[in-house]
């Protein structure tokens, strides 16, 4: 079969990332994984699924421990992340948007070098098999060529070190740094979609949505412990790409991806 390259310069690109609250739950994943193949321009989704690694990992006896949203992964949890992200996950999102009529492409942070990383190195702390990456280093020229073949990219939250070590990478953090690389070439949108309706005054209120957000409210929401857990990578690495050029930032339900005037706006 012949591929017939189009030219995708400047076409709008909407980076979706889903947590593992969407992805543990099959019947909104699938309308999810609906609403996402409806929206115009170029795709890319990007999940999670720490809730399922965490769960695989108590059945094999081995307990989460989690730092600031992020997991502490020794050799025998990356087995278990490799598998739930790299595997079950992954290639049900592709069979599940296949379905759908859309050809999408699951990847690691390994398959065509998409994404180079070293080993977390903040703190004292021993973060194991964690990696960390630079954007600049991301693999774009693959993505612009799966773009131009008509193909939707599927990426899982594993990075790797270049010496054979698969490394498992905070999902907000991989979302965020695709973001900001293909920002030279496409006007990007980034949404954050999980099970709640934006950011939240109260965690325990869904009506309590904060609309739009600073970096001088979210340092303040910190302090007065309203933004906490999974939501301080999320934010952290929301703020990164709108800094780095990603032209809208939105965290939103995942029912509300193609809705833009719903959930939190991000803005400097
Ligand atoms: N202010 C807040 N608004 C919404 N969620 C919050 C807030 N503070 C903490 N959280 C917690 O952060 C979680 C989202 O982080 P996480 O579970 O890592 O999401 P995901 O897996 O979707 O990336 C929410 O389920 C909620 O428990
Ligand atoms: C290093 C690190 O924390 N990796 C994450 C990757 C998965 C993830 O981010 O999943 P959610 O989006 O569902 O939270 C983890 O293992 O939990």
């Amino acid at each position: 079969m012949k591929i017939t390259e189009k030219d995708t310069t400047l076409t709008p690109l909407t980076i979706v990332k889903i947590g593992g609250n969407v992805v543990d739950n099959a019947q909104l994943l699938d309308q999810v994984l609906h609403q996402f193949i409806k929206l115009q321009g170029l795709k890319l989704l990007v999940h999670g699924g720490g809730k399922l690694a965490t769960q695989l990992g108590e059945k094999l006896g081995l307990q989460a421990q989690m730092v600031g949203g992020r997991r502490l992964t020794d050799a025998a949890m990356l087995q278990v992340v490799t598998m739930v992200y790299g595997g079950e996950i992954n290639k049900t999102i592709v069979a599940l948007l296949q379905a759908a009529g859309c050809n999408a492409l699951g990847l690691t942070g390994a398959d065509g070098n998409l994404i180079p990383a070293h080993k977390r190195q903040k703190g004292a702390l021993d973060w194991g098999f964690v990696g960390d990456f630079d954007p600049v280093s991301i693999n774009t020229g693959l993505l612009q060529s799966l773009f131009a073949a008509g193909i939707t990219p599927v990426v899982a939250p594993l990075t790797h070190d270049g010496q054979g070590s698969l490394l498992n990478t905070n999902a907000d953090t991989i979302a965020s740094g695709l973001a900001v690389a293909l920002s030279p070439f496409y006007p990007t949108t980034l949404t954050y979609c999980f099970e709640k309706k934006g950011v939240l005054l109260d965690v325990e209120d869904e009506a309590s949505v904060i609309s739009r957000i600073t970096p001088e409210d979210y340092s303040q929401y910190k302090v007065q412990g309203v933004i906490a857990e999974g939501m301080l990578p999320k934010l952290d690495n929301a703020f990164a790409a709108l800094q780095a050029g990603v032209v809208q930032v939105r965290i939103c339900h995942a029912l509300d991806i193609a809705h833009p005037q719903t959930g939190t706006a991000l803005c400097l």
